[in-house]
């Protein structure tokens, strides 16, 4: 039996002796790149972890300790060490998530993926402790270098530092990199902290070699230490931790279990708050990772255990068309920039930003910062593109509102990974963005179809000086060119029945306009009179959807956005407003929460497939 079999929970984890611990690592290594090779998912970052989360497990004692992962894609040894070693459907439906799951065990505690709330967690949680007078529960967040970009976690430690005895540890876990290696001043602090790593060490050999020596032991360990004080000052002022008055530990060798151990028991013992800052690598002990230019395998598809090569080919994606749309538009208009928050690979920047490297801003894990600075480049005589997931967009929702639509500043907004993403579950479909956005005055959406309309919407965004453009599509592979029988103002007409009444009006909004033309050949064969419509600009809801409405006997909306305050809502208004009272079904995503599972799934779960709204419409014909 090997050990990690042994290990099913943290008692089992601390009952190992300690020379046991680099054989469990190496075992956990080659269990990740085994296992997470075949299902995909955050190989890199757990990788970076295995010895700070079993020193942590060592250290403290989860559940009644609580340990709460940022972002929570690292969270795969904790797991393991938590008795969950069934990886083989992870982010598959059914299967373990591919974050902390409540539902999966009493360790797990936050289930948001979306990063930088860590510290907020952790000092609710330990302050909640003090109160329930528990103080003797120990609460620590693990936050990585990137998350530490995000706003909220300065808001918590601006809070956390005025704390005097809270039982609370803070572990940066920095490994110099969120997709691509860090920046801004916080990273190049981080950096400063991290060189002075000979002086944590000098201290260390100090006590350790010096201090005990007969007679001149002391003195010359007082003496040593006046000189590392004096070392301190020169090579690593007051970090900026301490200055906010949080105790700080570190730099810790992040892969030398013993000295994590050592410090995060130096930290439990210290009883209040303090931070302790690990150096990790990102991909550790999987070369194939480690050298990794591009993000060190920070989330792989199916890959090639030996080689690290994918196995899946993805064919050409939305993201694809934007990033060439992108290049094309930074050649023909000077005042094109663009903004990333730490994703510029991911969301198809990275392009732009190769040829057009003064053009293109990395704000970090900080949608917040990226909205507002995009009214401020604005301002400025610019048309900033705003790249982010669309449910990313969730935070940066005021931003949006308060500082781009009030000021009508001419922003544009790229939302990819709209609708149903799949196997990130719950936090990460973008499938409030529309809902978001219809509530915006003066704000202008656009769900192009497939690949030529997203040039098309693209390009037609940063026309719009006067107020914020938003343009959202799916994860993956783009959809086939889906052409236009004809167009009544800006709306395609994608159907027409051969007759002037018409049943039903379909109105297909993005990629779901694919989804409306097959559930409207079904229905046609079926004798029913179909047309469907792609309104091109969702929002505001385009009159000649309005017109197009007084000829039908009832209108549909298809959308993979919540229900609620969608296009389906924004639609059903503007014919109330008309004075049109024909009944409109709108058929979207549930309001819950959606597990994980593929996004043929999870569309399929909530009857968003051609099938499904046949068969739904087909009733109210009948
Ligand atoms: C608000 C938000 N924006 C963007 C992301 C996408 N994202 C997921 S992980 C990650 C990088 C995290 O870097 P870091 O915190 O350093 O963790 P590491 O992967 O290095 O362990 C990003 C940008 C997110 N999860 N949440
Ligand atoms: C946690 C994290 O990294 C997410 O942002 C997510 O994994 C992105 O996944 P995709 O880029 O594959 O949609
Ligand atoms: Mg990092």
């Amino acid at each position: 039996m090997s050990l990690l079999e042994r290990i099913d929970g943290p008692r089992d984890l601390k009952a190992l002796p300690a020379a046991q611990l680099p054989a469990l690592a190496d075992e956990i290594r080659a269990f990740l790149v085994d296992q997470v090779s075949r299902t995909g998912g955050h190989l890199g970052p757990n990788l970076g972890v295995v010895e700070l989360t079993i020193a942590l497990h060592r250290v403290f004692d989860s559940p009644t300790d609580t340990v709460v992962f940022d972002t929570g894609h690292q969270s795969y040894v904790h797991k393991l060490l938590t008795g969950r070693r069934d990886f083989s459907a992870l982010r598959k439906q059914g299967g373990m998530s591919g974050y902390p799951s409540r539902a999966e065990s009493p360790h797990d505690v936050v289930e948001n993926s979306h990063a930088s709330t860590s510290l907020s967690w952790a000092h609710g949680i330990a302050a909640g402790r003090v109160v329930r007078g528990e103080r003797n529960r120990h609460t620590v967040a693990v936050i990585g270098d990137g998350a530490l970009t995000g706003g909220m976690a300065w808001e918590a430690i601006n809070n956390i530092a005025a704390e005097d005895d809270l039982p609370l540890v803070l572990v940066v876990n920095d490994n110099e990199r969120s997709y691509a290696p860090t920046r801004g001043g916080l990273a190049d602090h981080l950096a400063t902290l991290r060189t002075t790593r000979g002086y944590e060490r000098f201290l260390d050999w100090g006590k350790r070699n010096v201090s005990r020596t007969p007679v001149v032991g002391g003195a010359m360990y007082e003496t040593l230490h006046g000189v590392k004080k004096g070392i301190k000052d020169i090579v690593a002022p007051q970090g900026m931790f301490e200055d906010l008055g949080l105790k700080y530990i570190g730099p810790v060798d992040g892969h030398d279990e013993p000295a994590l151990e050592a410090a995060l028991r130096k930290a439990r013992a210290f009883g209040g708050p303090v931070l302790v800052h690990v150096l990790t690598q990102k991909g550790r002990g999987y070369d194939p990772a480690i050298t990794d230019e591009a993000d060190q395998f920070h989330a792989v598809g199916v890959i090639n255990p030996e080689t690290g090569l994918p196995l899946e080919i993805a064919g050409r994606s939305w993201t694809d068309e934007f990033a060439e749309t992108m290049v094309a538009l930074g050649e023909e208009r000077r005042d094109v920039v663009a903004i990333t928050a730490a994703m510029m690979m991911p969301v198809g920047l990275q392009p732009f930003c190769d040829r057009f490297p003064e053009r293109t801003f990395d704000v970090g894990i900080a949608e917040q910062h990226a909205m507002t600075m995009a009214a401020g480049l604005a301002f400025s005589g610019l048309h900033p593109v705003v790249a982010v997931y669309a449910t990313f967009l969730n935070r940066a929702f005021d931003q949006l509102l308060m500082d781009c639509a009030l000021h009508r500043a001419g922003v544009t907004v790229v939302l990819d990974r709209s609708g149903v993403t799949g196997p990130d579950g719950a936090s990460h479909h973008g499938m409030w963005d529309m809902t978001i956005s219809g509530v915006v005055p003066g704000l202008h959406l656009a769900a192009p179809r497939d690949g030529q309309q997203v040039a098309r919407a693209v390009r037609a965004a940063v026309a719009i000086d006067d107020a914020p453009s938003v343009v959202r599509f799916p994860k993956g592979t783009v959809a086939e060119p889906i052409e236009a029988v004809r167009t009544v103002g800006g709306v395609d007409v994608l159907a027409e029945p051969d007759a002037d009444a018409v049943d039903v009006l379909l109105v297909g909004v993005g990629s779901m306009a694919a989804t409306a033309l097959t559930a409207a050949e079904k229905l046609t064969a079926e004798g029913h009179r179909v047309r469907v419509v792609d309104p091109v600009w969702a929002l505001p809801v385009p009159d000649e959807v309005v017109t197009l409405a007084r000829a039908a006997g009832r209108v549909a909306v298809v959308e993979d956005n919540v229900v609620v305050g969608g296009i389906g809502s924004q639609v059903t208004q503007a014919l109330r407003d008309a004075g049109l009272d024909q009944p409109v079904d709108v058929f979207g995503l549930p309001k819950r929460f959606l597990e994980h599972a593929s996004r043929g799934q999870v569309l399929d779960a909530a009857q968003l497939t051609p099938d499904a709204v046949a068969t739904r419409l087909r009733d109210r014909l009948a």
